[in-house]
């Protein structure tokens, strides 16, 4: 068996049965992608070379940090001006992101930590491997953070994020996209994933939206413009939902984080 076959084996093994003892969910490796998709060049180094060891949860992935909101600066959910010395702050489409946290019931994950970090309006990431040749925004930082209210509702200001080229095949882009850590209740809950723009025809041309198993879970990935929340004259809401583990549990990202 080459290197390459073996990967493919070890990394295809079924899940999603629910923890025995009534921990947490196991992932459903045929709804989130594999670790191992040649389209996506980078995932053939990360993917492990040896088959993952599953084992019941303990205390230690089962709790986790307890974050509370006075642990967060006052402009930290404030993309547009928690980085910028000018009054008016970053460049781009002003936009809010607003949606829920779940857990595998349905129910809202109180005292989540919800991050964030994205490119600048020009598709450019503020990072010292940064490549591109768009501007930088000196007003623009591009990371933030918020935490989930008791009912699960988390929310935060940006501005919308340019699409951008990556050295992957010949002539690929990167749509439009905002990355999210999300720390649930504890460590084993803890979601990193990948929200998209309703719309946008870039999705479709992406190798790592690609690695989506099925058009169901790359849509469950692309936030809905909410007109009726949008503030006139000011900015446009997107709404993102959400789910940790489970059985409509949100894609995780496809990273070694994911298996
Ligand atoms: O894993 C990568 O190679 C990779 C490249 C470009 C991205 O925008 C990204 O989120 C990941």
């Amino acid at each position: 068996m080459s290197a390459f076959q073996q990967k493919q084996a070890v990394t295809q093994t079924p899940g999603g049965h629910a923890a025995p003892g009534g921990g947490l969910y196991a992932r459903d490796r045929a709804w989130h992608p594999a670790a191992l998709t040649p389209p996506y060049k980078t995932s053939v180094a990360r993917s492990p070379v040896r088959a993952p060891i599953s084992f019941s949860t303990t205390l230690s992935e089962e709790t986790g940090p307890v974050f509370t909101q006075d642990m967060l600066g006052p402009l930290d959910a404030d993309l547009i001006h928690n980085y910028a010395k000018s009054p008016e702050g970053a460049i781009g489409p002003r936009i809010v992101v607003q949606g829920r946290v779940l857990d595998e019931d349905g129910r809202g994950v109180p005292h989540s930590l919800v991050e964030v970090w994205q490119a600048n309006a020009g598709g450019r990431y503020r990072h010292k491997k940064e490549g591109y040749l768009a501007p930088l925004d000196p007003d623009f930082g591009g990371c933030g953070r918020c935490i989930t209210d008791e009912f699960g509702n988390y929310e935060f200001r940006t501005i919308q994020p340019g699409p951008y080229p990556w050295p992957n095949g010949p002539n690929d882009w990167r749509p439009a996209h905002i990355h999210f850590s999300v720390f649930g209740r504890s460590w084993g809950q803890r979601l990193i994933t990948q929200m998209y723009f309703d719309g946008d025809p870039m999705i479709w041309h992406c190798p790592i939206v690609g690695t989506i198993p099925s058009r169901e879970g790359i849509e469950s990935l692309v936030a809905r413009l909410d007109m009726e929340a949008t503030i006139p004259m000011d900015a446009r809401v997107y709404r993102f939902d959400i789910v940790l583990r489970g059985r409509r549990q949100t894609l995780f990202e496809n990273r070694m984080e994911g298996l």
